[in-house]
């Protein structure tokens, strides 16, 4: 280092001077060395204190309320001890004294509390573009460019790995949050801001001005499609978050029994949501759900379905048990859908001539049916170019009239064709899933409402979101139901589907053992089907 001489002082007033200063710091340095306890433990109270007011103001306000009750109890039973209070003053300032030594703070998480709060406010600092007003009559505004964030979040809680695990936001009231498209660029930023590697839910407290965020754990997973305990006309569409619905349904996923929270659709004359619309991107798994909702509805109806795809996934069905029919065709796909329509309408002309004598409707008019169509788009495409009726103008009867004849659509398209589902389709359909990545606009023309989506890398096949009615959006996994034909799926999951299907009826397992050249495979088939064969 460079030393610059200094100018040497005149002896004079050096030499009178020079005794006094010498005092003067001897006296200072004995002073602090006498007050030296006494500093380490007020800045031990500092420390403590701090420490307290920075955990109230993190806290979830449910915890603040049983910590403060239990600290008044000890407080009261410290005051009413003996020593107590003796005791718990030698207890404040020993903590006081370890809090207070030089370099506690640095040794126990200063370091993480920094990165916190560094965190937290880069956060703020993010929000303040959507909540700042310009020109804010508020001399002391909650969103300011230099404001700090302990104002405005109310709760943090971290990961053991220092990144944001929840947060509880206040927001000013001019924000406009029943506006879809506000919230969502807020719940972009937040996300973007805490991680993107990493799923959020939100939950705007619009009466108090708060924004929850948390990151939601993983959806049970692994699930097979099995017989799920539920009530008739009851669908299991996947299952959701625990804190999402308050039913449990028990399953198995193949190890060990489990309680899970499902996505339960109601389906039948008393549900305001009797069809469902399954929008995916490809190969997310719509098809797998359509399966899924088949198996599950074949246990107290018959089945129609038209796979548009062409593909040969619902193939497992044909003959079996109260399949009607599984069409690949155009010419199939509208012969059927005219069917339906022809159904629909005599089962509403059995019903109304019953009610008007008093009987109640008969069987043949009250057994469910489900018409499942998947990817409606691509058959109707077909069914134009031959020059037929267009199945998704079929649809319109069941569609507006089903509800009450017992009829149940269900219907899965592709994002890219969504736009030519048919205003019926559309309409209609207001149990909604989503399957697989999506942009916020797709979110919203499927579901009504856009969130965060999950990203993309983590989307399993078979996650997604569902919405009944004007209920609220839920995370969801599918049951893994795949086609039993295919090679690349499970064992477990092909097997745990076969054993699902109906029996063969008489007459498909005749074809059958004819076809392998072998006396007749009735035995596979339901008891009354093979007393009718014979
Ligand atoms: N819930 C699920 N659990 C496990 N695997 C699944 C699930 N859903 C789908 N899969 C698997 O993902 C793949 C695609 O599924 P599926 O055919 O149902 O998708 P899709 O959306 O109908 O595709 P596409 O319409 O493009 O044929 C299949 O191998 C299927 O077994």
């Amino acid at each position: 280092m460079v030393r610059w001489p200094f100018p040497r002082q005149p002896a004079g007033t050096g030499a009178a001077v020079r005794p006094a200063l010498r005092v003067l710091r001897a006296g200072a340095a004995g002073a602090l060395d006498v007050l030296h306890p006494l500093i380490v433990v007020v800045r031990g109270l500092a420390r403590l204190t701090m420490l307290v007011l920075r955990w109230w103001a993190r806290a979830p306000k449910d915890r603040r309320g049983p910590v403060f009750f239990l600290a008044a109890v000890a407080v009261m039973v410290v005051a009413l001890m003996p020593w107590g209070p003796a005791f718990a003053v030698a207890v404040v300032v020993g903590a006081a004294a370890w809090q207070g030594r030089d370099g506690a703070r640095t040794v126990a998480g200063a370091a993480r509390e920094d990165a916190e709060n560094t965190r937290l406010q880069a956060v703020y600092d993010a929000l303040v573009p959507f909540f700042a007003l310009q020109n804010d009559p508020d001399p002391d505004p909650l969103y300011a460019h230099d404001g700090a964030w302990e104002r405005a979040f109310e709760e943090a809680e971290f990961t053991d790995e220092g990144r944001i695990e929840r947060l509880l936001v206040r927001y000013p009231a001019h924000f406009p949050d029943g506006d879809p498209a506000h919230r969502l660029a807020v719940e972009q930023r937040l996300g973007a801001k805490s991680g993107r590697d990493r799923e959020y839910r939100f939950v705007w407290d619009e009466e108090r001005n708060e924004l929850e965020m948390t990151v939601p754990g993983p959806l049970p997973q692994g699930i097979r499609a099995q017989r799920f305990v539920t009530g008739p006309g009851e669908i299991v569409l996947g299952f959701t978050d625990a804190d999402a619905v308050h039913r449990r349904i028990p399953v198995n996923d193949g190890e060990r029994a489990l309680d899970v929270p499902p996505v339960l659709w109601r389906t039948g004359a008393r549900s305001a949501e009797s069809h469902l619309l399954v929008v995916g991107a490809p190969g997310a798994g719509s098809s797998t759900l359509l399966r899924s909702v088949v198996l599950q509805a074949l246990q107290h109806g018959d089945v129609l379905v038209v796979d548009g795809s062409g593909s040969g996934e619902f193939a497992c069905l044909a003959g079996r048990d109260g399949v009607l029919a599984v069409e690949t065709s155009a010419t199939g796909a509208v012969a059927s859908l005219e069917w339906v329509v022809h159904e629909t309408e005599r089962r509403l002309t059995a019903a109304s001539r019953a009610r008007q004598a008093g009987h109640p409707v008969p069987e043949d008019a009250r057994r469910p049916l489900w018409v499942v169509v998947d990817r409606p788009a691509a058959v109707s495409h077909l069914a134009r170019t031959e020059g037929r009726r267009d199945p998704r103008e079929l649809l319109q009867v069941p569609l507006r009239h089903g509800r009450a004849a017992q009829v149940t659509v269900a219907v899965a398209e592709h994002f890219e064709c969504a736009d030519e589902l048919g205003r019926a389709v559309r309409s209609q359909t207001r149990a909604r899933v989503l399957l697989g990545d999506a942009s916020p606009e797709e979110m919203w023309a499927v579901l009504g409402e856009a969130t965060v989506p999950p990203p993309g890398t983590h989307a399993a096949p078979g996650r997604g979101f569902a919405r009944l009615g004007a209920g609220p959006v839920l995370r969801l996994q599918v049951p893994a139901a795949p086609d039993p034909l295919d090679d690349a799926a499970g064992e477990a999951e092909r097997q745990a589907v076969l054993g699902l299907l109906p029996p063969l009826t008489a007459s498909q397992a005749r074809a059958l053992g004819a076809q392998a050249g072998q006396p007749s495979d009735a035995s596979r088939a339901k008891p009354e089907a093979r007393a009718q064969a014979t």
